[in-house]
């Protein structure tokens, strides 16, 4: 196969892995600048350009679109798609989870568990916000944060109120959530290909934190899911329609609650943590999949 990479980055660890695992099982493999791709419009003759020539005989497309350029980066994955490029993920499940907001309505309306969140833009009335979703302790995020930053923990009703008002006195767009206690600054990072949870890590936050991300100094090791957590995040990526998702979940009282589906997870925590090849297992969903113009997943099937 002819298997190309958007990526802008060929030395970032996930990308230098999937060319590694797909080179590994004797394909040809570009790394391609995503944002260096020009493309045409013409009627039945979709072209993309990339350094003055034309991207043509490719078989499938690895898509590895950065947050920042999601809106750029899917219409140039859509191009791959018009062109009958198979893809790991479809442009459209991608742009659906890069929305907080609309993916946690589509899980909620399928009946996936998640943390009870409630999100507004100018609440006249703050404090039935903060009871909608259970009073304090409770978790107030950007929506546009990543990487830990623009989560808060509102330990009392008055925190949270103050914190609220700060957040729409910048017109930030927010989510008020409740807070899973219980789960102890932990959360588990499934992994799923293909319809299956390949691996699974535990990242744990550092002590005094509630934030697990990695880059708030959490701490990654080896965990041993449930079959209902396994079944969990293998139904959230499936009502979101992506092949390959890390699906971040919360260990509850009552059951794991979904928190986010990721489109484009890195592979480097999780590879380290597992010592498993999920580059390799990415590789071979394409093998099993890619054919010309077809795609395997819609989503939203429940
Ligand atoms: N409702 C909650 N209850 C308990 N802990 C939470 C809750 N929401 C978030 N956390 C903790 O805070 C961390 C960061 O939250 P979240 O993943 O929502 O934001 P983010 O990491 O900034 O966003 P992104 O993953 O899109 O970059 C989580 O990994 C989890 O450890
Ligand atoms: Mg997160
Ligand atoms: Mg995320």
């Amino acid at each position: 196969m002819k298997i190309a990479i958007l990526s802008r980055n060929p030395k970032l660890y996930s990308t230098r892995r999937l060319v590694e695992a797909g080179e590994q099982a004797g394909h040809e493999v570009h790394v391609i600048d995503t944002l260096r791709c020009y493309m045409s419009m013409v009627s039945h003759k979709p072209e993309i350009h990339f350094k003055g020539r034309t991207l043509e005989g490719y078989d499938a497309v690895i898509p590895r679109i950065g947050a920042s350029i999601t809106f750029y980066g899917c219409a140039v994955l859509r191009q791959f798609e018009m062109m009958g490029v198979f893809p790991v993920n479809e442009s459209v499940a991608i742009t659906r989870s890069r929305d907080k907001l609309r993916s946690l309505q589509l899980l909620a309306r399928k009946g996936v568990g998640l943390p009870v969140t409630g999100f507004a833009n100018a609440p006249d009335d703050i404090p039935d916000l903060i009871s909608m979703v259970g009073g304090a302790p409770l978790v107030i995020k950007l929506l546009e944060g990543t990487q830990g930053i623009g989560v808060v923990l509102a330990e009392t009703r008055q925190a949270a109120e103050s914190v609220i008002e700060a957040f729409m006195g910048m017109s930030a767009n927010i989510m008020v959530q409740e807070y899973i206690k219980e789960a102890g600054g932990a959360d588990i990072r499934c992994f799923v290909v293909d319809g299956k949870v390949v691996a699974s890590m535990k990242r744990q936050a550092k002590d005094g934190e509630f934030r697990s991300n990695l880059h708030r100094g959490g701490s990654a090791s080896l965990i041993r899911i449930t079959p209902e957590e396994r079944a969990t995040a293998v139904r959230a990526a499936r009502i979101m329609g992506l092949n390959v998702a890390g699906v971040d979940i919360l260990r509850s009282n009552h059951g794991p609650l979904v928190m986010e589906v990721n489109s484009s997870p890195g592979l480097e925590g999780i590879e380290s943590a597992t010592g498993k090849d999920v580059a390799g297992m990415i590789i071979s969903f394409l093998e099993k999949s890619a054919r010309p113009h077809r795609t395997a997943t819609k989503g939203i099937k429940g």
